[in-house]
Formats: C-alpha cells, structure tokens, sequence
C-alpha cells in the first residue's frame, strides 16, 4: 500500500487547522488509522526548535535569505524524520503548511523567487512533491482579522507583517494556483468549517480515489 502526502495551504488564518481537525471526522475509520497529521514549520523535535526562532517576534533583523534558509532547513529534517517514513509504511500525511508556502510567503512575499526558493528546498527534500494540496482561498485581511479575534496582541513574526506582505503572498498563492493546476485545488474558505472539510474531502475522493479503495 503506498502512502499519500496531501498538504494544505492558504493565508494566515484561512483555516487549515480546524479544517484538518474536522476533515479527519468525516474520513472512514479505516482511512482515520492510516492517517497522521503533521505541521510546518514544525512536525518533529528539531523543526519545532527552527520554527521557534522564525517565528519569534523578538527576531526582527532576520535577513530575508536566512529566513528561506530555515524554513527549507525545518522541511529538510521534517520530510527524513517524519514524512517519508510515514508514506513509506503506507500512511496518509496531513501536512498543515508545505513547500508551497515557502513559494508564496519567500519567493513571492519575500521576493527572493519562486524557481531560486524552490532549489533550496528540492536539495533538502530530494524533490519530495505533495499527491494532492488544498488551497484554502480567503482574503488575507479576513484571515488576520480571524487571528486578532483570536489572539491579539500575540501575533508571531510573521503575522505581524503588514497587509501588504500578505496580499503579495495571496498573489503567490495565485501564481501557483496557474503553475501546478493538477495538484493543487482551490476550496472557499469563507463558508462555515463543515463545509469548508466537506468540500477538501470531495476533492480528495476524486483527485486520489485509490486511497479510499
Ligand atoms: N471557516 C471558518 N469560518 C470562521 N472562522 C474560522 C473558519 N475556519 C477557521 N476559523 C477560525 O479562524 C481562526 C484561525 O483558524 P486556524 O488556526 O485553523 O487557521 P490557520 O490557517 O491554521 O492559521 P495559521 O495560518 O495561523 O496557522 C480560529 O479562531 C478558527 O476558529
Ligand atoms: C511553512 C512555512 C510557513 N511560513 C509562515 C506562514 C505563517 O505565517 C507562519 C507559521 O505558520 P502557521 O500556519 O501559523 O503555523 O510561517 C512561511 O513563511 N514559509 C514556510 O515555508
């Protein structure tokens, strides 16, 4: 049985969490014990520890470069630790956040390049591709708001970036939207949580029906 790495995507506050959350309640039993959730930055000891310092809002003058260098460092131990042993005994991967977030918040946001940010990370991944990504499609500005309803005033780095960032990110996420349109699928993030998990599942069935075989 081979495994799936199916990843989801989106601005800040799209979502992903809750929906990953919720998605898993509507699979089949049988497909929920194959099933692991991961994150990034994040999803194994030494990756929580890079993605402390990304995130630390102390952490001004990080250089744009350093900062892609990380979250490329962060992915390189999370896909040899976690993610390709898993897909190796045939699980199913939910990875909150991928490669392509890389692309939209670095390459783009950044503008260090999607191509250029895409090298990095392909040495230290070995090129390792999600079967399937979920695009969770909102207006940033929504999104933060969502976040500062949330958790004001304990924003990380990132989330602290202004509007403007964001919407260059949002431009990325569309720009990869147009480069990958086999593997990566747009779901309204607007509507209420259970329908935002039951169309991911939809999409799921029909771009990856083996899994459900
Ligand atoms: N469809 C939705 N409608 C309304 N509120 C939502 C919806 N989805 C998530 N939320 C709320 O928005 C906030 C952010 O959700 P969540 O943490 O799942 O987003 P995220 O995309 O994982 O965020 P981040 O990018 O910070 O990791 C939470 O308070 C959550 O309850
Ligand atoms: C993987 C990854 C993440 N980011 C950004 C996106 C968010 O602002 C933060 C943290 O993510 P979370 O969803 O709030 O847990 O990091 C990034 O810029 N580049 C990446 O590769």
């Amino acid at each position: 049985m081979r495994g799936y790495l199916i990843t989801f995507e989106g601005p800040d506050g799209a979502g992903k969490t809750t929906v990953i959350n919720e998605l898993i309640k509507q699979l089949p039993k049988t497909l929920q014990e194959r099933t692991i959730v991961t994150r990034e930055p994040g999803g194994s000891k030494i990756s929580e520890n890079i993605r402390t310092i990304i995130l630390d809002p102390e952490n001004k003058e990080m250089d744009d470069r350093t900062e892609a260098l990380l979250y490329a460092a962060q992915r390189s131990q999370h896909v040899s630790e976690v993610i390709r042993p898993a897909l190796a005994a045939g699980k199913i991967v939910l990875s909150d956040r991928f490669i392509d977030s890389s692309l939209a918040y670095q390459g783009v946001g950044r503008d260090l390049g999607v191509e250029e940010v895409k090298q990095i990370n392909d040495f230290g991944t070995g090129g390792l591709e999600p079967d399937l990504t979920i695009f969770l499609d909102l207006d940033p500005a929504v999104g933060l708001s969502r976040i500062e309803k949330e958790r004001a005033g304990q924003e990380d780095r990132l989330e602290q970036e202004k509007l403007e960032f964001h919407n260059k990110v949002y431009a990325g996420y569309s720009e990869l939207l147009k480069l990958y349109p086999d593997r990566i699928k747009r779901v309204d993030a607007n509507l209420p949580i259970k329908d935002v998990a039951a169309n991911s599942v939809k999409i799921i069935r029909k771009q990856l029906p083996d899994i459900f075989m």
